[in-house]
């Protein structure tokens, strides 16, 4: 430190030195005496440029300084010297040294390219490292891995016949410790098995968590048409493909364990082949509130203490995180990979973090949080209906603006997504304020306008006096922006963070008048990219491309439209989406279109996305994913009844076709709706799904078939069948 400084002053000397005999001609400071004041030197003629100082200046009181700072910001401004270095760098070919070399070769080595990655959660209990576990592989599932939790509490409950009391965590207990390393000797086996392929269940032994990448899962498995074997070939085939990745969750608490672990996973001689990388994953939490929290949801919920009186159980389990304490060795080994999360992740440590990880994992990882807000999806309203685009005989076109139907469901949507956001912030509100700070999470969330400041203040000094007030002001002055519209001046009736895609239609969808709600339009949301076939209809297309058509039945998922895209690289494009959606703490709503929305379903719904192409989506109606506490997501789907005769709406006189053909080209014909239209609509056959896997029947497809595409007018809960054989869909399915 000493010596550190004693640098620093010895360079200030040399800098001050340098400027009071700076009247020496020399390449770096050339000072003249033009009188015009401090200029710009000429290039010199090794490449390098000068300042002129003009010593007779006043300000520089002729010490060569300069202290008028407007003269010091615009010479920072204008002069180039030694600033094209700050803004571009330098232009010269990059060379590397032994040195530099070394260090990639480091890199590249953690880098290199395994399909098996092995993620190992460590920490005490209670620090959501099974939470994390099953973001994990639900994250990881859907975009296109094969993933599976290998939980060491199940074995241990296994290997000890029930649950363990406290002292079974002791580490003196030598008996309890032999068996604590049986339990995870035998996950470990059993995960690096199913890794190298040779576990041919579809459930983890035991103790996996199984998981949404089961190999034979899935639609395909029931048909029996020979299209569907085929795709059922395919399936397994892509899963064959696919990489694996196993994560190993225990407490994982100590340097032996960890060291362990990673020997096994990556020993040349026994793992000759099967190269496989280890991540560390280590949660912290030391935020005492909610380790309360945890504890007594790990008391509710954990198998090891049910039938237990709380009180007994959670001294049971307070014991046990002692006992853990007592030995627990957060990770130092900076050699090996690894990420420390800290509390609920608002500080993270990144530590040889490369390839997939860096690229995915890692803000995955700052995104997820355990606020309950909803996520709602929906397609964009109509633009016309079917049976006047028959009658026009004009396809589909990318440009097309909300016909009468599309903006009553604009409408409706308005009213519907106020009364949701609202109760949702209602019923946050006074979860923040409970003086039971057991129900829910001591996440910041946003504060209900609708409720003064000054009932909450009534309410705090009154009723629920004895509340802690630690999130009073933050949630209420962090939020308050959320509910001021772009103009920085317009209060928004209610907050949301809304994404459309770059479609006309879907940006028209949320196009509630006089409310500038801060809209993200992303390309990312648009359409499947049907390249070449753009606006053709699937039958066309089966007609004229036989040979690319029959591919596409067989693996609807992987098969690229010419010049286009397929359902894969929607999935990549999609991967931000999620991670932007995850990361809010807020009500969000999605408007896009069939294909997209398949895909996002797919990872509310945690299924795997290589079957998204079944997933139906109606018009006018609005899916619902509540976040569930184990991290998963409850769906439920709102059919909104929209009226065109109640959106105030200046075309609503008339009639259905005349509007609607109003297409391509032609301006949206904007509606002044800027009163609220609260009321225009009216859910109708609301139904909610707790569990994972398949979906409401409401939408559930009746056959096993693919439904594709974004043909805005398709209501695609009510296929229509064709009568020619070889296609499974009618009309309008692209
Ligand atoms: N990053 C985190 N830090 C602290 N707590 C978390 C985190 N993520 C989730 N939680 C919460 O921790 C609680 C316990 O989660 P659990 O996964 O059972 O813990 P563990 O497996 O570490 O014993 C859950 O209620 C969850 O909401
Ligand atoms: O083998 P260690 O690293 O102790 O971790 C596994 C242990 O983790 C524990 C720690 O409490 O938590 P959990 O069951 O919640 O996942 C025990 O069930 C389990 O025996």
């Amino acid at each position: 430190m000493e010596a550190a400084m004693n640098q620093m002053s010895l360079m200030a000397g040399a800098l001050s030195s340098s400027s009071i005999d700076g009247g020496a001609s020399n390449n770096d400071n050339n000072i003249s005496n033009t009188g015009d004041g401090l200029g710009v030197g000429g290039s010199a003629g090794d490449g390098r440029r000068h300042i002129n100082f003009d010593i007779s200046d006043a300000n520089n009181e002729n010490d060569g300084t300069n202290n008028d700072p407007d003269q010091v910001r615009e010479l920072a401004t204008t002069t180039s010297t030694g600033s094209d270095y700050y803004a571009k760098g330098s232009a010269e070919v990059a060379t590397e040294s032994a040195l530099t070399l070394a260090k990639i070769q480091h890199r590249l080595r953690l880098t290199k390219k395994s399909d098996r990655l092995v993620i190992v959660l460590v920490g005490l209990p209670g620090r959501g490292k099974s939470f994390i576990a099953r973001k994990l592989q639900n994250f990881l599932t859907w975009r296109g891995s094969e993933c599976r939790v290998f939980n060491v509490g199940k074995y241990r409950r296994q290997a000890a016949d029930g649950a363990c009391g406290a002292d079974f965590f002791d580490s003196k207990n030598t008996a309890a410790a032999q068996m604590r390393q049986l339990a995870a000797s035998l996950a470990l086996q059993d995960m690096l098995r199913w890794l190298d392929n040779e576990d041919n269940s579809t459930n983890a032994s035991g103790g996996g968590g199984g998981g949404g990448g089961g190999r034979t899962s899935g639609m395909f498995t029931t048909t029996t048409n020979s299209n569907n074997n085929m795709r059922m070939m395919m399936t397994l085939m892509n899963n064959e493909r696919k990489d694996r990745v196993g994560i190993f969750d225990a407490t994982n608490s100590t340097r032996e364990r960890r060291d362990w672990v990673l020997r096994e996973c990556t020993c040349r001689k026994k793992r000759a082949g099967k190269p496989t990388g280890v991540v560390f994953v280590e949660s912290i939490c030391d935020d005492v509130d909610l380790l309360n929290e945890n504890f007594l949801t790990k008391v509710n919920t954990s198998p090891d203490y049910i039938g237990m009186d709380q009180k007994v159980a959670m001294e049971d389990l307070l014991t046990r995180v002692k006992k853990y304490e007592e030995a627990y060795e957060t990770i130092e080994d900076d050699t090996q990979s690894y990420i420390k999360i800290y509390n609920l992740s608002s500080k993270m440590l990144v530590n040889h973090i490369y390839g997939r990880m860096a690229k995915s994992i890692v803000p995955a990882l700052m995104a997820w949080n355990v606020g309950t807000r909803p996520v709602f999806v929906c397609r964009a309203g109509q633009t016309m209906n079917e049976s006047t685009r028959a009658s026009l005989r004009c396809s589909m076109s990318r440009s097309e603006s909300l016909g009468v139907q599309g903006r009553a469901f604009r409408d409706a949507l308005f009213g519907y997504m106020q009364e949701e956001c609202l109760d949702f912030i209602n019923r946050r509100q006074m979860t923040a304020f409970s003086p039971d700070l057991n129900t829910g999470t001591s996440i910041s969330g946003m504060m209900n306008r609708s409720v003064s400041k000054m009932n909450f203040r009534k309410s705090l000094d009154g009723d629920l006096g004895c509340l802690s007030t630690i999130q009073s002001e933050e949630v209420e002055e962090a939020d308050e922006d959320l509910y001021v519209g772009t103009d920085g001046v317009t209060p928004l009736p209610f907050p949301c963070y809304i994404m459309t895609s770059t479609m006309p239609r879907a940006r028209q969808t949320v196009d509630w008048e006089d409310m500038p709600y801060p809209i993200q339009m992303l390309s990312n949301l648009n359409p499947l990219d049907k390249g070449d076939f753009t606006g053709q209809e699937l039958e066309d297309i089966a007609v004229k491309h036989p040979e690319w058509y029959e591919q596409l039945v067989e693996d609807p998922f992987y098969t690229r439209f010419p010049g286009g895209e397929c359902y894969g690289d929607l999935t990549s494009r999609l991967e931000s989406v999620v991670v932007d959606i995850e990361q809010q703490v807020g009500p969000v709503l999605v408007v896009s279109h069939v294909s997209v929305l398949q895909v996002l379903v797919a990872y509310f719904r945690n299924t795997p996305v290589e079957n998204c192409t079944s997933i139906a989506l109606p018009l006018n109606t609005v899916l619902k994913f509540t976040p569930a506490k184990g991290g998963g997501w409850q769906e439920s789907q709102i059919r909104i009844q929209t009226s065109p005769s109640n959106s105030h709406n200046d075309l609503s006189s008339m009639d259905n076709t005349a509007a609607d053909a109003n297409v391509p080209a032609v301006e949206e014909q904007r509606t002044p709706l800027a009163r609220t239209p609260v009321g225009s609509y009216k859910k109708i056959d609301v139904m909610h799904h707790a569990g994972k896997g398949s979906p409401p029947e409401m939408v559930s497809p009746s056959e096993s078939l693919p439904i594709w595409g974004d043909h805005a007018m398709r209501d695609t809960s009510y296929r229509r069948h064709t009568t020619m054989p070889v296609l499974p869909l009618g009309r309008g399915a692209l």
